[in-house]
Formats: C-alpha cells, structure tokens, sequence
C-alpha cells in the first residue's frame, strides 16, 4: 500500500468508527485499537502533509450533532483532549509545556477520566438554560430535558460571586449499577444489550422520552467552569468554587506540582478506580493556572494545557477450558475461548468464577481465526493470558507453555464442519477465515443478515433486537427479511422463549407483550419509508458498505435500473471496481435474491432515489483549492464543500503555500488565518465567497 492508500484507508475507518460511536453508541473496536489507528493516521500525515484529505478525523473533534434535537452554537468551542498510553510521552509533554512557558514553573491538577459523554451546562442569572452535548465542538444537540433529569445537577445557583452568565462543564456517564440494571432489562426482552457503560450513557442522554432518560439513572461530574468575567484564576479555584455552589465535583483530584507526583497519581488510581461506582479510562492532567493556560492556547482539535493519560489494557493469566466456535453472518467461522479464573480448576464451567479483568467477570475470549488458532497450539486446561482492551471483546494474546506439562493434553484442531449446520466449511483463497458456505441453510448465518437488515444505516427497525430475531426465527415465523413484512398483530402477540446464558448456564424468559408488539410493528411499518440506498446496503449483498450502497443508489436511481444493469455499466460508476460490480451482478442473477426483492417491492418499501443528484453547477472554480473555517451564516460546512466541489474546486484541510483561498467564517482559529496571511493566501470572506460563485 503506497502511504496515499493508507491514508485514504485509515482516513475512512476512523470516520466510520467515530460514527458508529458518536450517532449509533456502538463501539466496534476497542478504544486502544481506535488510539492505534488514530495515532498512525497523524504520522503519516506529518510524514506527507500534501496527501491530508479535507475530512481528515485529525484536525477536528470527531463528534457529531443530529437531527433529533434543535441544534446550538457552543460560546466557547468545545475541545478534545490529546492522549497518550505512555509515561515517556507524558514527560515530553511536560517538556513541552516548559519549553511553552519559559522560565515560569507550573502546577498540575490531576482528575481521573471519566468514560462518558461531554456535557456543557448554560446558567444565565443562576439559573439552568441548556445541557447540550459536545457535538462537532462547534455546534451541539440540545438536550436540556435530559440533563434535567440529573438529579445532581443543579436547576438553580445561588450565591454573591455568581456571573450574569457562566457555562459549566462536566462528563454525564451512567454509573455502573444503572448499567448493570439496564443491560439485565435489554437481555430480558431480547434487545441488543450495550458493551460499556460509555456507550449506554451516550444513548441514554440521546433518548427522545425524557421520562425513559430518567429511569436509566444518569449521573454527572462537572470539571470545568467557563465565563467572560475573571471570577477564578486558576483551576483548582474553579473546583472549589463549583463544589461550593452545589456542583457535584468528583473529590478524587490532587494538584501536583511536578510531573513525578502526576505519575504517581497515576499509579494510585490503576486499581483503586475499580472500586469506583463508575467507569475510568485514565488520568488528565491540566495546567492550573489559566494565565498560563491561555499562554500555551490550543490546537484545532484540543488544548496544548491538558494531557489525558489512558491505562493500558491489563493482561491476566486464566484457565482454558474449551473452545467453541461461532457461525456469523458472512458464514465466517470463529473460535472462542471459554475461561475461568485458574483456582477454578475442579469447578465445572458454569459454576466457576472468570478471570477478573478490568473490574468484570471475563469468561469468553476471542481467538480470531484458525490461523491464530494454530499459532497459539492451545491445548485444553492450557494457561492463557487474556485482554481486555477498551472494554470490548477480550481478546486471547498467548500461552503459558510451563504450565503445559503438568496437564498433558491434545492440541485444539480447527473443525472441518460447521457447527451449526454440518456443512462442510471452505476457505476462500487469500483469506485467514473459514466460512460455512450454506448461506441459505445455516441458522446463525440467516439470522445475522436479519440483524444487518434491521440496522441504523439500513432499515432502522430499533425495536428488534439480536434476542427478538432470535425468537421469531425459532418460532419459524422469519426465515428471510422478506418475512419481516408478513408479520402481524397476532402472530406476535404472547410468543415466549427461554435464552441460554451460555456462561452462567442461566436461562431467561422474553415474551412478547401488547407494547412490544406494537413497538416492532411500527418500527417494520416505517421502514418502509427509508431511502433506498439503506435498503441497498441492508440487503447485506458482498462488498456492498453503506457507502457503497449510496454510490448505487445516487447512479442508477431505482431498483429495476440496477437490477438490470450489465457488468459493464456498474464498472462504470465512479468508485465501483469490477469485484463489487461482479457481486451486484451475481447477487442479482440469483432467482431467489430476485423472488425476494419482488416480495419487498409488493410490501411497498422504496424502490428509487428521491434525491436530486449532485450536478456540477459550474466550472468557475476549476483548478483552484479551498480551505474552509469557522462558522458561516449561509451554510453549513457541509453545503460550502458541496457548492466548492460542484462548481470544480477542491477543499484542502490544511494552509499551505500552494493553497489559493482560505473562506474565513467566524470564530476561525487565529493562527490558521495568521499562517495563511504569512503565505499570501487569498482569504474570502463568505460574502465574497458567494460573490466569486455568481461572477
Ligand atoms: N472504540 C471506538 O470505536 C471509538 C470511536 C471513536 C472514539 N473512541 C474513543 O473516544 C476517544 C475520542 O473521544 P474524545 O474526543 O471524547 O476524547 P477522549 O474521550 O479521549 O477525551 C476527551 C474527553 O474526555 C472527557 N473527560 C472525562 N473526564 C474528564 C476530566 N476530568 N476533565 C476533562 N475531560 C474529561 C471529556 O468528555 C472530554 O471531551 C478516542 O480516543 C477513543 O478512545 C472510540
Ligand atoms: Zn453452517
């Protein structure tokens, strides 16, 4: 891969990832794995600044606001914070911030971090106005409602020193017993249940019923206090003031004034914030005096003052004692360990307690593929060492071969059969995956393309759930999405069925109540409504993203055109290679995929694109380069890009000397607009901006 791949690869996945975390509050991937990505993408691009894309997940808060909520523009932009997983990094930022301050010594406050959401608080004559989500940093969702269910956040202030305005600043999360509470209801009327309690937090403060947010049982710490009048002069001032004025401020801080004693706080808390009612993922240290806060400013993306220290994944030994193997909807066969701790050696499975691992219980692991299978040469009663990165799946790194002799037993083949079905599995060439290739027999493979169906970016049926599919299927009443259309009232109403905890070997009732009923029913009625390139994508064909299921849909704007077109048409369409294109074709020719999409198109879902197309307007701006920044009257930053790129310009992220304009909104950064200026940039304003589009 030439380092222009990668950072168009890298560039990709991370906007992918950071919009399943921030719209769908999903994570996909570990935070760690996430941090990797991040951090390979920001070298590369210093590496080979030209090769930066306009959408570059580097320069800018990943959040994003929705259309869910009444939009609102931040006083003060809200930042993110750097990272770093390393001691020897903290130490070049504290070298840094010395070199930033001259002569000057300097003071930490250290905090832990809190994994939740970031939430801005709005008083005006100490009163609570707004709670509105970080968003873009520029903009966020107005989510006063839900804020207001806080039952620690104070509706009113009082006291002499309290300014006509002041936005206060804090982490909104979802302690632990909450999250435990919440996922024990999920899994008992079969819906998906959340990794973390991050995830469960952001979707809680994004919930439409505010009643609903206050029966999850949110919290909040607020860390931060922003206002025009010089009321504090440092931040550990702030803390005390806030405390004082009834915020709820975690009294875990210390101020350090070295970044030894930072160190050391962070070596403290490294167990010790397990024992906390909520979830951490680290320390931040910030510079306490603001004087000097303000003397070393920011960059686009977060202040050059703070630095959040994140604790690494931590790596235990356990006791294997099987491996199972789980069928996905590709057919993609992969191997899991099943664990318990290593005094549990005479307790059978069930029984035995797991491996206890950033403050849970950790009983399954993955073990990838085959391949990883072979590597590791695991034998049952084998000692492993399992992580637990970022709270999402563990994951199996390696074996403890002294331990081995002492309990000799084979090694762990991979099957040549599927276990859910029998089928003998494949292994397509090139690839480190074995799949089952009975993709219209094989239980979990016909269930996974359900769940992909039902999805966010495709049909958007959110009262279905992993459990309730599982149900319908069990019950013979879906075997394809297609069926989902056939349901009704009294086919649904009083189904029951008992779900296996495979590792508690506990077993839990979901039954199918008047309100689930209707809850599903509706969510399969609107559907039907959605656009058709989420029906393209949630058709689950090969190769077919949501991106690519968008491309699709905006050339050849309805279903008959598509299904009908030649190979050489849909290598035709811009971004679509001939392995895509041999795939549409396929799945199209297919008789069955064909009754399938006649059954959906009779239940009256969107067959054709009602967008109008992209056209280009004009070629006024041929040739020419644009960086856009700050917030403008007329656009969002979106449509400016659009217009740009319509009229056959090309938006740059970066000022540099080959740049030709910089459209200067308000509130842009200084020294982005001082650089350019140094350059001899053109800056536009968006006046003149318009102006050059109608000239
Ligand atoms: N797993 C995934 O798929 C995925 C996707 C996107 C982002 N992420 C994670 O999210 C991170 C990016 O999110 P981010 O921009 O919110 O950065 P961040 O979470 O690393 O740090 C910034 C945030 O920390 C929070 N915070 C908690 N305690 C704080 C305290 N005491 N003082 C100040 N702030 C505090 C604030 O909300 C602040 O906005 C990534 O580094 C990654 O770890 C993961
Ligand atoms: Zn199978």
């Amino acid at each position: 891969m030439t380092p222009a791949e990668r950072i168009a690869y890298l560039t990709d996945r991370i906007n992918y990832f950071n919009d399943r975390y921030y719209q769908d509050s999903v994570s996909e991937i570990s935070d760690q794995a996430f941090d990797e990505l991040l951090k390979e993408l920001t070298s590369l691009e210093n590496e080979h600044p030209a090769l930066k894309l306009a959408d570059s997940p580097t320069q800018r808060v990943g959040g994003t606001i929705t259309k869910n909520f009444p939009t609102v523009y931040h006083r003060y932009p809200m930042q993110s914070l750097d990272n770093t997983y390393s001691e020897a990094e903290l130490r070049s930022f504290d070298e840094r911030v010395k070199k930033g301050l001259g002569e000057e010594s300097h003071e930490y406050v250290c905090e832990l971090k809190f994994d939740g959401i970031s939430l801005s608080f709005t008083y005006e004559d100490g009163l609570l106005q707004r709670g509105v989500t970080r968003g873009d940093g520029t903009r966020g969702d107005d989510i006063t409602a839900n804020v207001k269910t806080i039952r620690s956040l104070p509706l009113r202030i009082s006291g002499d020193a309290i300014p006509g305005f002041l936005e206060v600043r804090g982490e909104g999360f979802m302690p632990l017993s909450s999250f435990e509470r919440l996922n024990a209801e999920l899994e008992a009327t079969g819906d998906s249940l959340y990794a973390n309690p991050r995830n469960a937090a952001s979707g809680a403060f994004k919930l439409q019923d505010s009643a609903e947010t206050a029966r999850r049982g949110l919290d909040c710490y607020v860390y931060s206090f922003l206002s025009d009048e010089d009321i504090f002069q440092s931040h550990e001032e702030s803390l005390i003031g806030l405390q004082k004025w009834g915020f709820n401020v975690s009294p875990g801080w210390r101020k350090c004034h070295t970044i030894d004693e930072a160190i050391a706080f962070i070596h403290e808390w490294e167990e010790k914030r397990y024992k906390l009612p909520l979830a951490t993922d680290g320390i931040v240290l910030k510079i306490n005096d603001y004087a000097q806060q303000r003397e070393l400013g920011s960059t686009s993306k977060s202040p050059r003052w703070a630095i959040a220290f994140k604790y690494k994944a931590e790596n235990k030994p356990a006791l294997l004692r099987f491996v199972s193997y789980q069928v996905g909807r590709t057919g993609a066969v992969t191997p899991v360990a099943n664990l318990s701790a290593l005094s549990e050696r005479g307790v059978p499975y069930e029984k035995a307690r797991g491996v206890h691992l950033s403050g849970t219980q950790v009983k399954r692991a993955t073990l990838h593929n085959a391949n990883e299978l072979e590597r590791l040469g695991l034998h049952l009663g084998d000692t492993v060492f399992v992580e637990k990165s970022g709270e999402i799946i563990p994951k199996i790194t390696g074996v403890d071969h002294t331990q081995r002799t002492l309990f000799d037993t084979e090694q762990i083949h991979f099957p040549t059969h599927c276990p859910e079905c029998g089928t003998t599995l494949i292994r397509p060439e090139g690839e480190v995956a074995f799949y089952c290739p009975n993709e219209r027999g094989c239980p979990p493979q016909l269930r996974g393309k359900i769940e992909h169906f039902i999805q966010r970016r495709a049909m958007n049926i959110d009262s279905l759930g992993e459990g309730k599919i599982e149900l319908l299927f069990d019950k013979g009443l879906v075997h394809t999405v297609a069926d989902l259309y056939d349901l009704n009232y009294d086919s649904l109403l009083g189904l029951e069925k008992e779900i296996l905890n495979e590792e508690t070997g506990k077993t839990k009732k979901i039954s199918f109540r008047e309100k689930t009923v209707e809850n599903i029913l509706k969510g399969i009625e609107s559907s039907k409504e959605v656009p058709f390139k989420n029906l393209l994508f949630g058709l689950g064909i090969r190769y077919v993203g949501a991106t690519v299921g968008e491309k699709l849909a905006a050339y050849f704007r309805n279903m008959d055109a598509l299904m009908t077109a030649s190979l050489e048409e849909l290598v035709n369409v811009p971004e679509i290679g001939g392995r895509i294109a041999q795939s549409v074709r396929d799945y199209f020719s297919d008789p069955e995929n064909q009754r399938l999409i006649e059954r959906l198109r009779m239940a009256g879902l969107n067959f054709a694109t009602d967008e109008v197309p992209i056209e280009i307007e004009s070629d006024t701006l041929q040739g020419k380069t644009f960086v856009i920044s700050g917030v403008f009257q007329h656009f969002d930053r979106d449509e400016l890009k659009a217009r740009i790129e319509a009229n056959g310009g090309r938006v740059l992220s970066g000022v540099s000397g080959k740049l030709n304009y910089l459209v200067a909104g308000e509130n842009m950064g200084p020294s982005k607009l001082e650089k350019a200026k140094r350059l001899g940039v053109t800056i536009l304003s968006e006046e003149e901006f318009v102006a050059m589009l109608t000239s």
